[in-house]
C-alpha cells in the first residue's frame, strides 16, 4: 500500500437541488474536515456544521460525516460534506477544499480507490457504474445484484472449478509414467466437461445481463414501402420517421430507443433494401446492410401481399443473428402467409423465424408484437436471478469458453497433456480478468475512466 494524495468532487449531479454533496477521500480527509469547519469531526456522527473560508466567511452550512478507513466508501478515510444543492456554492465549497490540500477528483476514482482497496471487485464497481445509468427498474435490478456479488461469486464458482481442474492435469503432467493413465481414464475430460457446462450457463446468463443492460439492438429491414418508418413509429409512439407511398422515403439510418414491457430497445430504421440508380437511396440501402450485420436481432417486414419477397431477405441476414417476419398489411386484400403463397422459397424464408402478422395502420396484432420484443429484450425473463454484465464481461467469457473447448481437444483428441493445461491457464486468465484478479495494464484506467466524477 502507497500513501495516497486526497482527492474531492461533488458527488450530487450537476444543477440546482435540495441538498449537494462535496466528497473527499485520501487520508488528509479528516484534518481538511477540521480546518473548514473547526471541529474535529467524530467517526459515523453527523454534526451540523459551517463550512467557512479562508477569511473565517461561512461559505454554507451543512452536515459533516466522516467514515475513517477502513470503514468508507472507498476503504480511505472519507469525508462528506452535505450542503445546499446550489453550483455555485458547491464550487466555491470545491476551490476551499483545494485550497486545503485536496485535489479534483478523476471521473470514477473514488471507485477505483474502493476496488483497490479491495472493498469492490471490478464487476462490483462496474455495477455501481451500471446502477447509476440503468434506465429502466429491470435493469437497476440486476446492477444491484452485480453490487451484491451474485457475478462475482459465480464467476467465482467457475474459476474455482477451472483451477481444480488445471490443477489434475498439471498432476498427470507432473508423473509422467501416468500420464497415459491419467489422461486416458476420462475423468479429467468428464471434468473439463462439467467446467465447460457451468461456463455455458454462466455465459448465456452473463449474455441476458448485457441485453438489460445495453438494450437489445433491433434492426429493421426490408423491400421498400414495406412499412419499416410505420413499425418504427408505432413503437416510438410519434411520428419519427417519414412515412409515405413512395418507394425508397427512407434513406438515413433512424434510432429511436422504445420502451416495450419493462425493456428498452433501439430500433433502427433503414432505407429498403432493393438495386437503385439513385445514388443516395443506394448509399441508403449500403447503410442498411451495414445495420443488419451489426444488429442483435432484426426485423424483417414484408408485405404480406407479397411474402415471396421474404425469402431473397433472408439470404441478406447475416446467419445466426434472430429473426422476427413481420407480415404486415394483412387490412388489405390479398395479404397471404408464406406457407399459403404456395411458394417453397417463402417458406424457407420463414423457417426458425418468429412469424407475426400485423397491420401497422389498423393497429391489428401490434400488442403481439409488443409482447415478442419485450421477451426478446429479456423483460419477459425471470428477473429474480439475472445480473447486470457489461460486453467487456461477455468478450471475457467467451474467450474463455474458448481455451476451455481447446484444452477438452487437447486431451481427448491429441492427448497432449502438456497442451491442454496451456489451455486452461488461459482459460483461468481470461476468466480473472471479470472481477480484476487478473488485469491487463490498461484495462483499468479504461473502465474507470467511462464512470462520472464524484463517482
Ligand atoms: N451520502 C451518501 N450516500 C450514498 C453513498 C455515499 O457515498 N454517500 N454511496 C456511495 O456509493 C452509496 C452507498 N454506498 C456506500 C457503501 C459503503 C459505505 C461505507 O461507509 N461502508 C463502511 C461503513 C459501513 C457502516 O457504517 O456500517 C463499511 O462497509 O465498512 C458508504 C456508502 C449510495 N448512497
Ligand atoms: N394498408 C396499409 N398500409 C400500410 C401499412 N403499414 C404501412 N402502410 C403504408 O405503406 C406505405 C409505406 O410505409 P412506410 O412505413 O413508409 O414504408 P417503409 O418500409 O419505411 O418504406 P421505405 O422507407 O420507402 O423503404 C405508407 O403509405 C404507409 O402508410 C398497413 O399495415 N396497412
Ligand atoms: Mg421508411
Amino acid at each position: 500500500m502507497t500513501a495516497r494524495d486526497t482527492i474531492a468532487a461533488i458527488a450530487t449531479p450537476a444543477g440546482r437541488g435540495g441538498i449537494g454533496i462535496v466528497r473527499l477521500s485520501g487520508p488528509a480527509a479528516p484534518d481538511i474536515a477540521r480546518r473548514l469547519t473547526g471541529i474535529q469531526p467524530r467517526p459515523r456522527h453527523a454534526h451540523y456544521v459551517r463550512f467557512r473560508d479562508a477569511d473565517g466567511a461561512t461559505l454554507d452550512s451543512g452536515l459533516l460525516l466522516y467514515f475513517p478507513a477502513p470503514h468508507s466508501f472507498t476503504g480511505e478515510d472519507v469525508v462528506e460534506l452535505q450542503g445546499h444543492g446550489n453550483p455555485v456554492l458547491l464550487d466555491l465549497l470545491l476551490q476551499r477544499l483545494h485550497a486545503l490540500g485536496a485535489r479534483p477528483a478523476r471521473p470514477g476514482e473514488f471507485s477505483e480507490r474502493a476496488f483497490l482497496e479491495g472493498r469492490l471487485d471490478l464487476a462490483q464497481a462496474e455495477a455501481v457504474a451500471d446502477l447509476i445509468a440503468a434506465g429502466s427498474a429491470a435493469a437497476a435490478r440486476a446492477a444491484q445484484r452485480s453490487l451484491e456479488g451474485e457475478f462475482s461469486q459465480r464467476v467465482g464458482r467457475l474459476l474455482q472449478a477451472l483451477v481444480e481442474a488445471r490443477l489434475h492435469v498439471e498432476a498427470a503432467i507432473d508423473f509422467p509414467e501416468e500420464e497415459i493413465d491419467f489422461l486416458a481414464d476420462g475423468q479429467i475430460a468428464a471434468r473439463i466437461g462439467a467446467v465447460i457446462d457451468a461456463h455455458a450457463q454462466l455465459l448465456e446468463a452473463a449474455e441476458r445481463g448485457q441485453r438489460l443492460r445495453d438494450g437489445l439492438v433491433v434492426a429493421i429491414v426490408g423491400r421498400p414501402n414495406a412499412g419499416k418508418s410505420s413499425l418504427l413509429n408505432a413503437l416510438a409512439g410519434s411520428e419519427r420517421a417519414i412515412v409515405t407511398d413512395i418507394a425508397g422515403t427512407t434513406r438515413d439510418v433512424l434510432r429511436e430507443d422504445v420502451r416495450v414491457g419493462g425493456a428498452t430497445l433501439t430500433l433502427v430504421d433503414t432505407a429498403g433494401l432493393r438495386e437503385t440508380d439513385d445514388t443516395v437511396e443506394a448509399e441508403g440501402v449500403r447503410r442498411a446492410r451495414a445495420e443488419l450485420a451489426r444488429a442483435d436481432h432484426v426485423v424483417v417486414v414484408v408485405d404480406a401481399r407479397h411474402p415471396e419477397d421474404l425469402a431473397a431477405l433472408r439470404e441478406e441476414c447475416p446467419a445466426g443473428v434472430p429473426l422476427t417476419v413481420l407480415l404486415n398489411k394483412i387490412d388489405l386484400p390479398g395479404a397471404r402467409a408464406p406457407a399459403a403463397a404456395g411458394s417453397r422459397a417463402a417458406d424457407a424464408g420463414a423457417a426458425g423465424a418468429t412469424v407475426l402478422r400485423v397491420s401497422l395502420r389498423t393497429g391489428e396484432n401490434i400488442d403481439a408484437l409488443r409482447a415478442h420484443l419485450a421477451g426478446l429484450a429479456g423483460a419477459a425473463d425471470s428477473v429474480e436471478n439475472t445480473f447486470s454484465a457489461r460486453a467487456r464481461h461477455v468478450d471475457a467469457l467467451r474467450r474463455t469458453g474458448g481455451h476451455l473447448h481447446l484444452a477438452l481437444a487437447r486431451l481427448d483428441i491429441d492427448r497432449a497433456g502438456e497442451l491442454a493445461a496451456e489451455e486452461l491457464r488461459l482459460a483461468q486468465q481470461a476468466l480473472s480478468e471479470i472481477t480484476g484478479a487478473y488485469s491487463p495494464d490498461d484495462l483499468l484506467g479504461a473502465i474507470f475512466s467511462s464512470f462520472c466524477i464524484g463517482k
